[in-house]
Order: C-alpha cells, then structure tokens, then sequence
C-alpha cells in the first residue's frame, strides 16, 4: 500500500517586499519520518515551515493530508500539527500547567474550558518530558531552555501525530538536547512524523530519517542523512572543512579546526 504523505510542498516561492526567500521549493513529508532541515542562517528555513503552518502566505502549492492548506484555518492545522517555535513569549502570567493545557485548545468546542481529562493529559505530557516538577512556576519566569520543554510537553498534549520544531535545541543544555532528540527518536518509533530545523550536522545523522538541505532559498539536497551530511555539502554550505567519519555505526562530523597556539604573556 502506497503511504500517503502528511505534506506536499511544491513549486513554493515566497518574497518579503524587499527580498525574495524562496524560490520553487519542492518537499514531501511522509508518516513516520524525522526529516532534519540545515542550512545557513537566514536560508529560509522559518520561513518554510510558517508558510507550512499558514502564518505566512507564499505561492506555490501546499498540502496537508492532501488538501490544499487554504482550506484549513489556524485551528484545523492545529488538530492535524504541533509547532513548536524557536521562541516563545506570552503575555500573562500564565503557569507551566497552564500553558501545557493550552495544547488541548483544538480538541475543545468554542468557549469550552479544560476538562479534568485535559488536565490530566497535560500533567503525564509534563511527567514525560520530565518537568513535572515546574507545573505551578510561571512560564514567563523560566529559562530559554526550561520554556523549550514545556512547549515539547504542550505538543505532546495536542495529541496529533506531526510535529514541526524550529530549531528544537536551541538553548538547551547537553543533557536536555539528547534528552529531547532520545523523545523525537522514541516517539517517531511511535509512528509520530517530525520535520525540524537544526543548526547541527551531528544532531541530524544521529536522529533523522532524512536530511534536507536548503541554501540560497532552494533546496539543495534532500536524502538519506548519510548521503546528504558529507563533506563536500559542509564546505559547500557552511564554508567549514571538515570529514564525516563513523564511530558506533553512525556518521559525526569532525571539523578541521586549527587555533593559533597561545603564547602566555611574559
Ligand atoms: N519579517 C521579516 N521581514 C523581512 N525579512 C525577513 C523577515 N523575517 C525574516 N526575514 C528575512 O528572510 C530571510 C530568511 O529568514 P528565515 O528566518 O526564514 O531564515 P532561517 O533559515 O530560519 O535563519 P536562522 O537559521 O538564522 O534561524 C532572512 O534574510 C531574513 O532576514
């Protein structure tokens, strides 16, 4: 039986008034996978994934379980795709629980307030992601990397199958980033679908089904992790010279890095 994919993106171009971003971009994102999008700073790669969600519109042809993304609004997206941005500010004084529980939004009528069900969702996707002790402290108060748990529990209490992670690590610590890619790998296995930005080559050979590359609004490369991490996409891409080499079956990038020696101040 032939998989039909969560999202088709084609031939999407997208401009700010001054600059165009985009241009033909093609991608398909299919159940199950962990699709990790690299490139440079400012390649487009937030913008793609708001145009995915409807934040921003572009041209081209977006779908979302096959049907056009036109035809969703910011809640119908929400029932099928968590988002988790790269950062996240809110207004009031709102607690951790409390912002968890608003991952249930799309799943109540309008006017509707959090049953005890949704809180207890919202508590075991606390516990899962292992901040249940951070409940009852306001949001606004945590650190960059504390916030970027709590909106990983909020995904998970959506209850949806696809989440879209803009550079989920950022400000993490180490434990917290392997901790968050062992939840990604575990919940793929889970069948959960993921499409997310990273800054790190290491990061996506280590969790992703596929790897896709974007530079100068175009996708470049778009493949298994192994093909597509080399080191000639590394220079190409980054300037950086560096081997990719295997330890422990998996690919890891090594960096060419040669400091000038220190000489101590006489
Ligand atoms: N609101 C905006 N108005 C005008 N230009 C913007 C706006 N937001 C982003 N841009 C520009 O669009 C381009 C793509 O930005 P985008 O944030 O999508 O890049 P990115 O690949 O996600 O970058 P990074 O890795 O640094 O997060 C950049 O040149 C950026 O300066």
């Amino acid at each position: 039986m032939e998989l039909k994919p969560v999202y088709t993106v084609k031939n999407l171009s997208f401009a700010y008034p001054k600059h165009s971003v985009l241009e033909g971009v093609d991608l398909a994102l299919y159940p199950g996978e962990v699709v990790s999008l690299l490139g440079p700073n400012g390649c487009g790669k937030s913008t793609l994934i708001r145009l995915m969600l409807r934040l921003l519109e572009g041209r081209g042809d977006i779908r979302l379980h096959g049907e056009p993304l036109y035809n969703y609004n910011h809640r119908d997206i929400a029932t099928h795709v968590a988002y988790i941005p790269q950062y996240h500010n809110v207004p009031f004084g709102y607690s951790v629980e409390e912002m968890v529980v608003m991952g249930r939004v799309s799943k109540l009528g309008f006017f509707a307030h959090p049953s005890r069900r949704d809180r207890d969702i919202a508590r075991a996707a606390l516990e899962r992601v292992g901040i249940a002790d951070l409940a009852s402290r306001p949001f606004g108060q945590l650190s960059g990397g504390q916030k970027q748990m709590v909106l990983l529990a909020r995904a998970i209490a959506q209850e949806v199958r696809t989440f879209i992670m803009d550079e989920p690590v950022n400000g993490l610590d180490y434990g917290n980033q392997m901790r968050l890619l062992r939840m990604i790998a575990e919940l793929a296995a889970e069948g959960y679908t993921f499409l997310k930005t990273t800054h790190y080559p290491d990061h996506a050979l280590l969790v992703s089904t596929r790897v896709v590359v974007m530079h100068g609004g175009k996708i470049i490369a778009d493949g298994d992790p192994d093909a597509v991490i080399t080191p000639r996409m590394l220079r190409h891409v980054y300037d950086v010279d560096a081997e990719v080499i295997r330890h422990r079956e998996r690919g890891w990038c090594v960096p060419h890095f040669n400091p000038p020696s220190h000489t101590p101040c006489s």
